[in-house]
């Protein structure tokens, strides 16, 4: 593709956004040094194994390991180095949190500072680096507390709903940025030849009603039961209580998953299962379902942990897990529904 005087760049549409009165200066130029790191994130996935860049991070049978307790690849930590020293210096900031750092990461004092917080999953999908399918990134920014410039961890736990952008880049056979400020969600891809992002979707909307479900289906049986009869009622098929037959698609990188539904539609569940339990779910609230769940209901989707609004559970810790529901609003109003039926009988 080339870009013709009729393209609408990422920074163009900014800009726009800005004019309109809907972000200010400083919310434009954070997203512009995230989108830019993206950029460099993207050239490195793009080298593959000519990049020295696949394999797990550390030396040996010495394998680092994040506070996820999760394995780190080099790609996870080569990600999160190129976002935090991309956006540590622009002056937007007043902290910064990821999946795969311990705490939050103050502003160096040499830098200015701005009032926004920055969290964001460096690298999602990272069982999938290695066999060369999509990966991504996922980012969500929130306004600091009044008066706040240098942020603690405790800055950072608010609801969903105080987000002020959010958004992913998929590294799939384009690169794409999907991104709301709170005005729709729009898709923008990559021209590598030009280096620059082009508004390529302009309001995205998912369509309230599907026939496509996405679920990791090897934990069936550690499932609840209401998971259980929900996804029960839908292997059913036409003959089964839902009446239709359903299609299944597991990618394993949410960003590919939600990409997927935010285009065509279906719901995306990773559910409670005995084995994630004690921490609450396997997905992170504040990195992967907060910044996605936002970027759904703006699309016209919806998002739930089962029980509630994802937007609207409070936070209680940074690398907080929740079961997530997210995508077509009558299929995941139909999940929700089960739950209730669920509880109200126990
Ligand atoms: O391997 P599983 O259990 O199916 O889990 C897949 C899920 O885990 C994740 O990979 C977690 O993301 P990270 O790679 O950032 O840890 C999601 O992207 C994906 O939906
Ligand atoms: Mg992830
Ligand atoms: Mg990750």
């Amino acid at each position: 593709m080339t870009i013709s005087p009729q393209s609408i760049s990422l920074t163009r549409y900014l800009i726009e956004e800005q004019r309109a009165g809907r972000i200010n200066a400083d919310l434009r130029l954070l997203i512009e040094v995230v989108a830019r790191a993206c950029k460099t994130i993207s050239i490195a996935v793009g080298k593959g194994a000519l990049g020295g860049v696949l394999g797990d991070a550390g030396t040996g049978d010495d394998v680092s390991i994040n506070v996820q307790g999760e394995a780190q690849k080099k790609l996870d930590v080569l990600s999160n180095e190129i976002l935090l020293e991309a956006n540590a210096w622009g002056g937007h900031l007043a902290g910064l949190a990821s999946e795969e750092m311990d705490t939050s990461q103050p502003i160096p004092d040499v830098y200015p500072r701005g009032n926004y917080l920055l969290l964001f999953d460096p690298l999602d999908g990272s069982s999938n680096i290695d066999v060369n399918i999509s990966v991504g990134t996922i980012f969500s920014v929130l306004r600091a507390p009044d008066g706040v410039t240098q942020a603690t961890d405790d800055d950072f736990l608010q609801p969903g709903t105080s987000q002020v952008a959010a958004g992913y880049c998929t590294y799939g056979p384009s690169t794409m940025l999907v991104l709301t400020v709170g005005n729709g969600t729009h898709a923008f891809t990559l021209d590598r030849e030009i280096g620059s992002f082009v508004l390529t979707t302009r309001g995205m909307r998912i369509p309230e009603e599907t026939k496509e479900f996405a679920v990791n289906m090897s934990n069936q049986r550690f499932w609840e039961a209401p998971m259980q009869r929900y996804v029960g009622d839908l292997l059913a098929g036409k003959e089964g209580p839902r009446g239709k037959d359903f299609n299944m698609r597991w990618v394993a990188s949410m960003v590919a998953d939600v990409h997927r539904i935010l285009t065509r539609g279906g719901i995306f569940s990773y559910p409670l299962d005995s084995k994630c339990a004690a921490k609450g779910g396997k997905l992170r609230l504040m990195y992967e379902a907060n910044p996605m769940s936002l970027l759904v209901e703006q699309a016209g989707g919806a998002a739930s942990t089962g029980r509630m609004r994802m937007l609207e559970v409070q936070p209680t810790g940074l690398h907080q897990r929740v079961p997530v529901f997210l995508g077509s609003k009558r299929e995941v109003e139909a999940a929700v529904r089960y739950h209730a039926e669920h509880d109200a009988a126990a």
